[in-house]
C-alpha cells in the first residue's frame, strides 16, 4: 500500500512517519512538503540518519491509498475533494472536518470554511467511541488532542446518562509540542520553561469540538468549562474533569460504565483505584489512562485522564483510523508501550 503524509516535517508528521516506517502494511511512503521539497527527510531531522527514509516531495501528489494532512487548519479542506475524486482515502490530523456546521468553524476559527460541502461526509475518528462508522471510510476528521482525552472520559457516562449536564468542568494540561514546531512567542523556551500558564481561557476552538460530541452523547445540547494550560515539558496531555453525577449514581456505576464501554479496548486503561493517571504513563504511545473518584462530601465525580498529545492525540489515533479504514488489525504498527521513566 502507498500512503502519503502532508506536512511531515511537522510534529505530527514527524510522529506519523515513525509509525507508518514501521507499519507491515505499508510498502511506500510519499512525504510531502511545501517548503522544503528536494531535501532529505533525515536532513531535517538527522535522527533519522541511515535509516533511508526518503526524499521529501512537493505536494503534486502522486496516486496513492490513503494520505494523512498533517497540516495547520484551513489547508487540508480546500484540497479534500480532488483527493477523494482520486480515489484517496483521506485522514485530516487538523480541525477541517471535525465539526459539523461550516458556520460553528467560521466563528471559531476565523476563517471561511473551504469545503463545507464535504462535511456531511465525514466521520469524526474516535475509534473506541465510534468504530463502526470509521470502518471504511474515506474522509476522517482525526480529533483535537484535548478532545480525545475528554471525550474518551466523559462521552460513556453522558450516552448512560450518569451525570448531569449543567455542570462540566474541563481543566486540561499540555505538553508544549502540542503547539506544533514552528516558532511562536507564547511556545518558545524562555516563556515555557519554568513557567505555568493557562491560555485560550473560554475561548479555544476545542470548546465547540467537546460540545458537539458530548451533546451528541447526552441527546441534549449542553455547555462545557474548558481551560487549557501549557505545562513546561515536552509531549504529554494531562486532563482533570469535574461533574454532577446524576441521582443516585454511585462510584461503582460511573466504574461498570467504563468497564464494559472499554474492557475489550487494547488502548484504553482503567486504572485500579487510588492509581492516578501520569502522563508518562502514555508517553510515545497510542495508550491512554483513566481514573475517577466521587467525592462523597460534595457530590461531585472527579476524572483524570491522560494520553500523548502526539500520538493518541493526533499520529497514533490517526494510524488507528487509518487501520480502520482500510480493514485492517487495529493496532497494526502501533503496539509500543509508553517510555519508562
Ligand atoms: N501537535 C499536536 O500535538 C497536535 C496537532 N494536531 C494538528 O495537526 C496538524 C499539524 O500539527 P503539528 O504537526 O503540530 O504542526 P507543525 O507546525 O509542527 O507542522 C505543520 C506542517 O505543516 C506544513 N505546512 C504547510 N503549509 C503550511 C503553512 N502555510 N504554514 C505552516 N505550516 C505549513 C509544514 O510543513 P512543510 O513546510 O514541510 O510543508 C509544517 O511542518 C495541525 O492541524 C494541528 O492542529 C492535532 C492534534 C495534536
Ligand atoms: C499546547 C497547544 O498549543 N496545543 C494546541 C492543540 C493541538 C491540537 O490538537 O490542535 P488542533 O485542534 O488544531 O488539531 C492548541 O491549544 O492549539
Amino acid at each position: 500500500m502507498k500512503v502519503g503524509i502532508l506536512g511531515a516535517t511537522g510534529y505530527a508528521g514527524q510522529e506519523l512517519v515513525r509509525l507508518l516506517h514501521r507499519h507491515e502494511e505499508v510498502k511506500e511512503l510519499y512525504l510531502g512538503s511545501s517548503s522544503v521539497a528536494g531535501e532529505d527527510y533525515e536532513t531535517v531531522y538527522p535522527h533519522w540518519l541511515g535509516q533511508n527514509i526518503g526524499i521529501l516531495q512537493d505536494e503534486n501528489i502522486p496516486d496513492m491509498d490513503v494520505l494523512f494532512c498533517a497540516l495547520p487548519h484551513g489547508l487540508t479542506a480546500e484540497r479534500t475533494s480532488t483527493f477523494l475524486a482520486r480515489g484517496i482515502k483521506v485522514i485530516d490530523l487538523g480541525a477541517d472536518f471535525r465539526l459539523n456546521s461550516a458556520e460553528i468553524y467560521e466563528e471559531w476559527y476565523k476563517i471561511k470554511h473551504p469545503a463545507s460541502e464535504l462535511l456531511k461526509d465525514a466521520v469524526y475518528g474516535l475509534p473506541e467511541l465510534y468504530r463502526e462508522k470509521i470502518q471504511g471510510q474515506s474522509l476522517i476528521a482525526n480529533p483535537g488532542c484535548y478532545p480525545t482525552a475528554t471525550l474518551l472520559a466523559l462521552v460513556p457516562l453522558l450516552r448512560k446518562q450518569l451525570l448531569q449536564t449543567g455542570y462540566l468542568i474541563i481543566d486540561a494540561k499540555s505538553g508544549v509540542s502540542g503547539a506544533g514546531r514552528g516558532v511562536s512567542l507564547g511556545t518558545h523556551y524562555g516563556e515555557v520553561n519554568e513557567n505555568f500558564k493557562a491560555y485560550g481561557v473560554a475561548s479555544h476552538r476545542h470548546t465547540p469540538e467537546i460540545e458537539q460530541e458530548l451533546s451528541r452523547a447526552a441527546g441534549l445540547p449542553l455547555t462545557v468549562n474548558f481551560t487549557p494550560h501549557l505545562v513546561p515539558m515536552t509531549r504529554g496531555m494531562l486532563v482533570t474533569i469535574y461533574a454532577k453525577v446524576s441521582e443516585g449514581v454511585q462510584e461503582e456505576d460511573l466504574r461498570s460504565c467504563w468497564l464494559d464501554q472499554y474492557k475489550e479496548e487494547e488502548f484504553i486503561h482503567l486504572l485500579p483505584p487510588g492509581t492516578w493517571p501520569q502522563t508518562k504513563f502514555s508517553s510515545g504511545s497510542n495508550h491512554a489512562f483513566l481514573q475517577l473518584t466521587l467525592d462523597k462530601r460534595t457530590g461531585n465525580v472527579v476524572i483524570v485522564a491522560t494520553i500523548d498529545n502526539l500520538l493518541k492525540g493526533a499520529a497514533g489515533q490517526a494510524v488507528q483510523n487509518m487501520n480502520l479504514a482500510m480493514g485492517w488489525p487495529e493496532a497494526q504498527g502501533l503496539k509500543a508501550t509508553a517510555l519508562w521513566p
